[in-house]
């Protein structure tokens, strides 16, 4: 229900908003008995205690609790606040992982397939006023084919089911992101698109729709834009407009300049009580007047060549795991600046929105990517790739009778709902659909053509669309590229291939397959949306091993040398920012230890390397 409660939360003078972050009551259930036991009423008996926003895997001290997999609950209370008994109440989870049924007071209010966008649910008819309220969620953590991330849940010999992702990231779930009760009015705006044109004389002209509900033909919509210093530069009025800006403070890399946009639905029947002025909703949003193209094998921010400099990064973190952790992003982007990066890929899913909004404020350029990993069967960290499970045994991803109904439905919903949500960020220059698909097979085509189609028409700045290329779709045996604006390359020559004392056959091999690219696609950027080499922290050998600092070293010294030797080549993006949490494996060391920095965020030598090349005022933008 996009009801105006899936516009980024916040207090004005006629919304209101309360936490419901805490402690909350959580219990497994893995024969799915809660709902028949009556937990939606009575609560979950027998009930743990874990925080929200947070993992519930790497709280428990047992194998099973951290590996569960199945459905599990949460429960809580809520007082409604009479004084909003006028207003729409919604209960909005800016991420419930993968999967949620909602009830208050016992009665279902509302369910949502995906775990890492956000969702509201009405629940006016639910709720006592001024009293305490019961609010209990189901969630789901289960893969398939038709789960975004992909994989499959198998069992082992007692039936307990196991989790097969089809992806190199631990599938951390639960309430992982805020939880909020908010206010909106019964007449409200309920969204917002903006476009932008940029003049030589410095002017712009910010083209915008607002969407609403409930307007009344005797009231007025009003937007203004107000700058840093609280001026008042543009008015408008009506559901879609343009606002003049006659000097743009333009929105650029690694130098953000904000607007805020503020939308105001005004009672015009004149006989508005003084004490709110006429004002029955106001919303405010901050935008960045900037433009994004993709032309003559450059991107372009504003017209100028852009060359992203960053990493790949996961929403990952010791104990909370996936759950949202403001000091860790924080540290993240500290990070980021301290090695002169300005890009990050949101892999392998939407990053949350505090995250978003801090990008818009730092100038950082960020590909989006919805949570579509995995289409690519392959099992424990890529040892299986393409290996079978019981279920689909023979059959590529894209071979699956259902992937193009079940999944591609979701896929679309989920773009959908990303779109939504990510549309008006200034820091968003790109889309990534999918992350190592199977575009090798010819199946996936078809696959392709119906998502790229139905991405073109979700966003009105007409952003980049692309998905991330992995070496078993190398030059010439990837059927897919065509669709993508921007070919983004994953690549591992000298440590998935050809690694340690090869490193020499390493680049001879990259470089070959570089060269068919650049006949294969030759109008087309290319960006390297991951290259890295797992490294255990402080292993130090001279001469060199893999593993060791000092390889991860010379594997990114060579990696660059065959950047640089292709013009077509605008961006690098080093995986991974920091080590991360994946399913146990034995090429895993309690998680993936590309980081260029150690989970809890401290430098690995790589860290200093990147910092020279990236510092350095000479090179790339
Ligand atoms: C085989 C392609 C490499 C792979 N790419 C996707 C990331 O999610 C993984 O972490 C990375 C890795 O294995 O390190």
């Amino acid at each position: 229900t996009n009801d105006g409660a899936l516009l980024y939360p916040q207090v004005t003078a006629t919304r209101r908003m309360q936490s419901l972050d805490g402690i909350w009551r959580f219990r497994f259930d893995p024969e799915s008995e809660g709902e028949r036991d009556g937990w939606p009423e009575t609560g979950l008996p027998d009930a743990a205690q874990v925080p929200v926003p947070a993992s519930f895997n790497d709280l428990f001290t047992d194998k099973a609790s951290r590996e569960y997999t199945g459905d599990f609950w949460y429960e809580t209370e809520f007082v409604a606040p009479g004084e909003w008994r006028d207003k729409d109440l919604f209960l909005r989870f800016d991420a419930a992982t993968h999967r949620a049924d909602v009830f208050v007071n016992g009665i279902p209010v509302g369910s949502h397939e995906g775990g890492f966008t956000p969702f509201a649910v009405r629940v006016n008819d639910a709720v006592r006023w001024n009293e305490a309220n019961r609010l209990v969620v189901r969630l789901n953590n289960e893969l398939s084919h038709a789960s975004l991330p992909a994989g499959t849940t198998g069992t082992l010999p007692d039936g307990t089911k196991v989790s097969g992702p089809y992806f190199d990231f631990f599938n951390y779930a639960g309430l992982q992101r805020p939880v909020r009760l908010i206010a909106v009015p019964a007449e409200a705006v309920t969204g917002y698109t903006t476009t932008y044109e940029l003049h030589k004389d410095g002017s712009a002209i910010v083209h915008y729709t607002v969407e609403t509900r409930g307007l009344r033909p005797e009231d007025t919509l009003r937007v203004r834009l107000i700058d840093e210093v609280g001026s008042v530069v543009a008015d408008a009025q009506g559901a879609e407009g343009e606002l003049a800006v006659a000097y743009a403070r333009l929105w650029d890399v690694r130098d953000a300049h904000l607007y805020r946009i503020e939308f105001t639905i005004l009672d015009g029947t004149g006989n508005a009580a003084a004490a709110d002025g006429g004002v029955i909703d106001e919303y405010h949003d901050e935008i960045g007047i900037r433009t994004v193209e993709v032309r003559d094998r450059e991107i372009l921010l504003n017209g100028r060549p852009v060359y992203l400099r960053g990493f790949g990064r996961h929403e990952d973190s010791a104990i909370n795991g996936r759950g949202e952790n403001l000091a860790v992003v924080t540290r993240d982007f500290e990070l980021m600046k301290w090695c002169g990066a300005n890009s990050f890929r949101t892999s392998h899913y939407p990053y949350s929105e505090e995250e978003l909004r801090l990008a818009d404020r730092e100038g950082f350029l960020v590909i989006d990517e919805v949570a579509a990993v995995g289409f690519m069967k392959s099992l424990m960290n890529f040892l299986d790739a393409a290996k079978d499970d019981d279920e689909h045994r023979g059959r590529g991803f894209f071979d699956d009778p259902d992937v193009m109904t079940r999944t591609l439905h979701v896929h679309k919903a989920a773009l959908d709902e990303l779109f939504t949500r990510d549309r008006n960020h200034p820091s968003v220059i790109m889309w990534s659909l999918m992350n190592e698909p199977d575009s090798a097979s010819e199946a996936a085509v078809p696959y392709f053509r119906a998502i790229f189609d139905h991405a073109r028409t979700l966003d009105p700045q007409h952003r980049p669309l692309t998905y991330t290329n992995l070496m078993m779709a190398a030059a010439g045996r990837d059927r897919c590229h065509g669709f993508a604006d921007v070919i983004c390359l994953n690549r591992y020559y000298g440590w998935y291939v050809q690694g340690g004392y090869q490193l020499s056959g390493a680049k001879a091999a990259f470089m070959a397959e570089m060269d068919r690219w650049m006949q294969i696609e030759p109008d087309k950027p290319f960006v390297f949306t991951e290259y890295g080499a797992d490294t255990a922290a402080g292993v130090h050998k001279l001469p060199s091993v893999q593993w060791s600092e000092e390889y991860q070293c010379e594997y990114l010294k060579m990696q660059h040398e065959v950047f640089d030797a292709y013009p077509a080549v605008v961006g690098e993006q080093m995986w991974n920012l920091c080590d991360f949490q994946t399913g146990e494996g034995i090429m895993r060391v309690d998680g993936n230890r590309k980081g260029a920095f150690t989970r809890d965020r401290q430098p690995k030598a790589a860290a200093f390397l990147l910092r020279e090349r990236w510092n350095d005022a000479t090179r790339h933008q």
